[in-house]
């Protein structure tokens, strides 16, 4: 078991004693949290619209309509609209001088130890987190550097908790599993034996479940961040390689926390099981606010198709609680569309089921139309009623269940195999596969469980080494290495970026295609990506990229077709997604030692506008740049304008006019990105493109 504590700097406060309440009903506990203004907000001068005063937010419609988000908000002069929301808990985040400023602790301790408490109490759990992008998700729910958000503060808890249980009777046992939902797709995180979309189906006893999903045993805090990290590591792989817009996709993070009690008396074994979802919604702006068009709109369409059928399920279970129905139905006769979607289906226990649920609506101060959005989409969450049960000896009933169905099952099959219609006898078989499956998982002993965990690891590994991707065993985080020349991967999203590192030993690191015959040290996805797409030679540290003819290789936002030598801090991109930064940590060390002491480069005048690679002048070429920027400079964003600025410089072999469709189209996305982002993403993510 785990032997570090809770870190002290962490959290200030930690007094309040959990008992778990007896109670099986309750509300959906809604909060809110108002970020503060981005850089770019302060900039152009955006006013704040929100209020808070105790549990209450007040928005009031702003009487001009220049921001971002506030197209439709009228200026309606000498008239003051205002709207007033009453949650659970209204966090004011806008201004951290003030002293109302609610900090990560704060959220912990309302919502993060009530979570313990009832996950203890042998209740299943869930705190999902729901807002337009940037407006503060992921900062709260897992949080940035220092600012661990309430993911990290209550699983560290939760272990504290177990390691501090001094009855000797109860033992304790924790699992977890990690999916990501896109395009109505389930994928395993943190199995990569379990390719593509897994299934989702529903049992009586159960609940809705994913087939097949791997759960691993977790032995402390530190195997739950591995893991997690893992999870993102795949993320990422599989985003890039598939061109998926990882930040449009939905994760649900679970944890299985298995209580047994030992009856000295009477020798029995007891169990209470209580699941707890952690779940980071993808961004809720409306797909036809991002301007996006063919796969992207389809993306944006199925995004969209969960968080619509999220927001019916949660309009009807607002009905039901309150009584009140939709279109003169019966209240009786509502119907909640679970099934309509992947997410709302796995959701269902979390959403008027039995589960004790929060909800932290995370807003924007300025945004009018998307924060409105998302107050009345929380007004809503609020009046749903759970009936939270404590699961005690859940696998029991389970095993019960199951040798009853599949003995009635088998039978049905039996009589009926002669002369059913095929369909129904492949459904029949189907249904019998499925309860054996579950039957055999609820059978496993624990000591299978952690056969299964290490089985997985292993190839967790292998796969990621298979890869050309550089594995730290046991090691949390990115740990580059200190001499050897790689790449580090980067990505739209801040999660998925700089967690891949790819080494450049010395020799050559041949980079090609994933399922192609053809070895290489380096395997990509993605149509662009050739068999033998291009190779790295690394020569006492100097390190040189050869393309092969007619691959899209691409320094510095150019595209190279003779060998290019490379200096650290150069961007890299390979087909059309894979985007890299090189870094060469000797040459780094070497420069710092020559250049003391150092240079001032102002990071802004940096945009590459120089029309041939080869003649890259200081702002590209020197190694000195890597180290006097910011590595957050050179990020995604920076690597795929700085590409979409080369196609734009009017250059005599390649004006707009005569770029290949399928190239143009590119750029048309790139563009529309940049703007999309300009509109709706934070400062952290925006600011590259402040020059432009
Ligand atoms: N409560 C807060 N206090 C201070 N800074 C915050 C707070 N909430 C958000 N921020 C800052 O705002 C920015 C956007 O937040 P975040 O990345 O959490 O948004 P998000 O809703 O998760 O976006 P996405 O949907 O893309 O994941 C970050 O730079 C973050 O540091």
């Amino acid at each position: 078991m785990a032997t570090d504590k809770f870190p002290s700097s962490w959290v200030y406060k930690q007094t309040k004693t959990y008992s778990a309440s007896a109670t099986s009903g309750g509300n959906i506990k809604v909060v809110i949290r108002c970020r503060p203004l981005n850089s770019r907000e302060l900039v152009r001068g955006a006013k704040c619209l929100i209020r808070m005063e105790g549990n209450q937010t007040i928005i009031t419609r702003p009487t001009d309509a220049t921001g971002p988000g506030n197209s439709k908000a009228a200026a309606r002069k000498g008239e003051e609209d205002v709207k007033s929301f009453t949650f659970d808990k209204s966090y004011w985040s806008f201004d951290k001088n003030d002293p109302n400023y609610a900090t990560q602790v704060h959220l912990y301790n309302d919502l993060g130890e009530d979570l313990l408490n009832h996950a203890f109490g042998g209740y299943n759990t869930c705190i999902f987190a729901y807002g337009q992008t940037g407006a503060g998700k992921s900062y709260s729910m897992m949080g940035y550097g220092e600012d661990k958000g309430i993911i990290p503060l209550t699983c560290c808890e939760l272990f504290n908790r177990i390691d501090r249980n001094c009855d000797n009777t109860v033992t304790y046992q924790v699992q977890v599993s990690y999916i990501q939902i896109y395009n109505e797709r389930v994928r395993d995180l943190l199995n990569p034996k379990n390719k593509g979309n897994l299934k989702v189906r529903e049992h009586p006893t159960l609940g809705p479940y994913v087939e097949d999903l791997s759960k691993l045993i977790v032995n402390s805090f530190q195997d739950i961040e591995y893991l997690m990290d893992e999870g993102n590591k795949a993320r990422a792989v599989a985003a890039t390689n598939m061109n998926e817009t990882s930040s449009r996709s939905h994760a649900i993070f679970t944890l299985i926390l298995t209580q047994k009690r030992h009856d000295a008396e009477t020798k029995m074994d007891t169990e209470k099981v209580s699941r707890i979802s952690l779940v980071d919604l993808a961004g809720s702006e409306r797909a036809n606010s991002t301007g996006a068009t063919g796969a992207r709109l389809k993306e944006g369409a199925n995004i969209n198709k969960s968080l619509t059928t999220f927001g019916k399920v949660i309009a009807s279970l607002a009905d039901a609680s309150s009584g009140t129905s939709r279109k003169g139905a019966k209240k009786a006769d509502s119907f909640v569309p679970y099934r309509d979607s992947v997410l709302t289906w796995l959701l269902k226990d979390s959403f008027g089921g039995n589960s004790k649920t929060a909800m932290i609506a995370a807003i924007s101060p300025t945004d009018y139309d998307e924060t409105l959005s998302t107050l009345r989409y929380a007004d809503a969450v609020k009046r749903i009623k759970n009936k939270a049960v404590v699961n005690e000896d859940p696998n029991v009933r389970l095993i019960r269940e199951l040798k009853e169905e599949l003995q009635l099952l088998r039978k049905k099959l039996g009589v009926e195999a002669g002369n059913v219609v095929k369909k129904t006898k492949e459904e029949l078989v189907d249904q019998i596969q499925a309860s054996e499956k579950l039957m055999k998982e609820a059978c496993e002993t624990w000591q299978e469980k952690l056969r299964r965990t290490e089985e997985i690891q292993l190839i967790r590994e292998k796969t990621l080494e298979e890869l050309g991707i550089l594995i730290e065993k046991n090691a949390v985080g990115v740990h580059p290495p200190k001499k050897v020349p790689h790449l580090v991967n980067l990505n739209e999203d801040p999660l998925m970026s700089e967690c891949l590192v790819y080494q450049i030993k010395p020799g050559e690191t041949r980079v090609g295609r994933l399922d192609s015959d053809i070895p290489s040290d380096i395997r990509l996805g993605g149509e662009k990506i050739m068999d033998n797409h291009c190779y790295f030679e690394n020569e006492k540290g100097v390190v040189t990229l050869h393309p092969s003819q007619e691959s899209i290789t691409i320094v510095n936002g150019m595209r190279i077709s003779k060998p290019r030598k490379l200096r650290s801090g150069f961007r890299i991109i390979l087909g059309d997604f894979h985007v890299f930064r090189f870094n060469n940590p000797e040459e780094v060390r070497r420069e710092r030692e020559k250049n003391k002491p150092s240079l001032h480069i102002n990071p802004n005048i940096m945009p590459p506008s120089s029309r041939n690679v080869d003649d890259i002048k200081a702002p590209d070429s020197p190694t000195s740049m890597a180290s006097l920027v910011s590595e957050a400079v050179i990020d995604w964003n920076y690597a795929r304008r700085e590409m979409a600025l080369n196609y734009l410089n009017p250059r005599p072999e390649a004006n707009l006019s005569s770029l290949p469709d399928e190239d143009l189209q590119r750029l048309m996305d790139d563009l529309k990105k940049i703007a999309r982002a300009r509109r709706i993403l934070p400062d952290s993510r925006s600011n590259d493109f402040e020059d432009y």
